[in-house]
């Protein structure tokens, strides 16, 4: 009986998706993200706004490499489908980020030259090293968590400042629970399904490794903001 009950419990982690075995595996990690204090004050509405303007300038950074990665993502796809969706998630990236110079930019009185971060500067390069010359399948890997840890963490902290009044980041939290985001999110995460039931044990395992190290990256992102993160020399 308890033989049974293991081999009906391995036939199914074997039958689960790529990405739903990945969360699972993620989960400690996601929740520390939930935990950072750059998230709890931004759900309050207490970050200080010098955190959240140094974040709003490192992101506008980021969006603008995150899109050039997604272009080059884009042309290394063997699919017309995928090509086009790749496109338009890069198109999105830099909408985003035009949206920001014309919005927050102007209102917390942002410069425009960005220098980047130690951090961002590590992440976006990491994800243009992949998606130029990491297989395919780990690069899509590597950019899922900037989709799907941002859809998990945009829910959760606007389902929690419903009890907050006023919060200055209202607008912000607001883009990020949208419809047309969790449309993207899903189409990436269905993307990298298909790309990694294609795939073998071997490279399955290298995409497990790029999503975990883009999801600490994310983690070290946010940290990084609320340190007001310097370089050293
Ligand atoms: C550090 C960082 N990580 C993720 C996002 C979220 N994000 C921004 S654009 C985009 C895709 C648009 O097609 C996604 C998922 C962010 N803003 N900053």
């Amino acid at each position: 009986m308890a033989l049974l009950i293991i081999s009906i419990n391995l036939n199914h982690k074997s039958s689960m998706k790529w990405t739903a075995k990945t969360w699972e595996r993620i989960t400690p990690l996601y929740e520390k993200i939930l935990d950072l204090p750059f998230n709890k004050e931004l759900t309050q509405g207490n970050l200080p706004v010098e955190k959240f303007k140094f974040y709003m300038a490192q992101d506008a950074y980021y969006l603008g490499e995150f899109g050039k990665a997604l272009s080059t993502i884009s042309g290394r796809m063997d699919k017309m489908e995928h090509v086009l969706d790749f496109a338009q998630f890069a198109a999105g990236a830099i909408v985003v980020e035009r949206a920001l110079h014309e919005g927050y930019f102007k209102t917390l009185g942002i410069p425009d030259t960005i220098e980047p971060s130690p951090s961002c500067l590590l992440y976006t390069n990491y994800l243009l090293k992949e998606a130029k010359y990491g297989d395919v399948a780990v690069a899509v890997a590597a950019v899922l968590p900037c989709f799907w840890i941002y859809k998990k963490v945009g829910d959760h902290i606007f389902e929690q400042q419903s009890e907050v009044q006023n919060n200055p980041y209202k607008n912000w939290i607001d883009t990020y629970a949208g419809e047309e985001f969790a449309a993207s999110v899903h189409k990436a995460i269905a993307i990298t399904d298909e790309l990694a039931a294609q795939s073998s044990s071997s490279t399955q395992e290298t995409m497990f490794k790029a999503f975990e190290m883009a999801s600490r990256l994310e983690w070290m992102f946010w940290d990084s903001a609320y340190r007001l993160e310097q370089w050293p020399v």
